[in-house]
């Protein structure tokens, strides 16, 4: 099925489409983009965007120095506005900004709520922009880049195509900006290590993450079903191709038995807080019902707090499982070390339940 038969459309934008020259927005990319996203409107397809480029765009402001990252986050603030602005203008229908950290989407009530909101949004014809909220994102809480924060947003919107415009073909067997002789790839129909080994980091000024985010990117959304695509934004010819239900780059192929949307939030959008090492004598995910007690912990790692993410690995280091913590690390550390103790809580003690949430898990064995 060609892209223009897919109903969902997340659309993601390179910063180096969004401001080529470093003198703040320009049209000269967008137009393009911006006229295939009426075309696929028009074809009664939804469309959200992912747009980088707030820190490009804000650059010339503070004299395109080089930035610190204080100064990357008063880049993003001034040039986000420009951004939206430029969109605005050259879609010419309703928008509404969308600004994310990790912790927005790590949270399950507060991921409905962006979920909920973005269909809202499409519900009504507003075209929703999503970017990063870079202004005030730590190490902890940001996403890093907007490949793996576009494939988020395509799994939480269930999509049914993500669509990567950058400023190359699509994916080569090397750094087409150094060799020369690199190869594109048409159809990528398994990630696998040999293709992450393919790519490299951004070498522009503005990108960030280069091939490798957008490899896992493509990962996280084929797990879900959804097929991505990279492709050459700078190309008008890539959108005419695409209209013409062709591939102008590179197609990852979606999954053929994906994942379920709650299996895949917390595969591959919760970041795991801490570890508990658990003992796989008996099969604790038997009919997938997880029962873990405190019993069969052998080690408490990091700090957690209940409803936390957790990451459940085997005494020999394998990841089995993630999960929701029913109980903080600082209990079952508690209890690990003195496990005469009476029950704490009567039959709330993690002698007797799960010490994980029987809803909220996923097995890791195939990612
Ligand atoms: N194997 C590869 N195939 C294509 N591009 C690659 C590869 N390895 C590294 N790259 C780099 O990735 C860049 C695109 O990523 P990036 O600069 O982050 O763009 P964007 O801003 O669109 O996210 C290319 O310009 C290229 O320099
Ligand atoms: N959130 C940042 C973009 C981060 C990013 O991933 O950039 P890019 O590699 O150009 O997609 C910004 O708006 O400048």
């Amino acid at each position: 099925m060609s892209i223009t038969q897919k109903q969902r459309l997340v659309i993601k934008v390179g910063s180096a489409l969004i401001a080529p020259t470093a003198c703040g927005c320009s049209e000269k990319y967008l137009k393009n983009i911006a006229d295939f996203i009426h075309r696929i409107r028009q074809q009664g397809q939804q469309v959200v965007l992912v747009s980088s480029g707030s820190v490009a765009a804000g650059r010339y402001l503070f004299n395109n120095q080089q930035p610190n990252l204080a100064l990357k986050k008063a880049m993003a603030a001034a040039g986000q506005t420009e951004m939206m602005a430029m969109w605005d203008k050259l879609l010419g229908l309703p928008v509404a900004q969308i600004l994310l950290t990790h912790a927005d989407l790590c949270n399950r009530e507060r991921y409905i709520s962006v979920k909920d909101t973005i269909e809202s949004l499409l519900d009504n014809g507003i075209m929703p922009i999503v970017n990063e909220n870079d202004t005030v994102t730590s190490e902890e809480l940001k996403v890093g880049d907007n490949d793996n924060l576009a494939a988020m947003t395509a799994a939480a919107v269930d999509a049914d195509a993500l669509l990567i415009c950058t400023d190359v073909d699509g994916l080569y067997d090397k750094n087409p900006h150094k060799f020369s002789d690199a190869q594109l790839l048409k159809d990528v129909t398994r990630i696998t290590p040999d293709i992450f080994a393919m790519a490299g980091g951004a070498i522009s000024a503005t990108g960030t993450g280069g091939m490798q985010t957008k490899i896992e990117a493509a990962q996280k959304a084929t797990a879900q079903g959804i097929d991505t695509y990279i492709i050459n934004g700078f190309k008008a010819q890539s959108f005419h191709y695409l209209l013409e239900g062709q591939n102008p780059g590179t197609h990852f192929v979606a999954c053929e038995s994906p994942l379920s949307p709650s299996q895949h939030w917390m595969t591959h959008t919760t970041k795991e807080c801490g570890e508990v090492i658990i003992d796989e004598h008996k099969d604790h995910f038997a009919q997938n019902s997880p029962v873990i007690t405190s019993d069969d912990i052998v080690e408490v790692k990091g700090e957690f707090s209940v409803g936390d993410t957790i990451l459940l690995r085997s005494c020999d280091g394998t990841r089995m499982a993630k999960a929701t913590a029913n109980y903080s690390s600082c209990l079952l550390n508690y209890v690990k070390q003195q496990p005469s103790i009476p029950e704490l809580v009567g039959s709330l003690h993690p002698q007797h339940n799960s010490i994980i949430s029987k809803k909220h898990f996923a097995l890791l064995e195939n990612v």
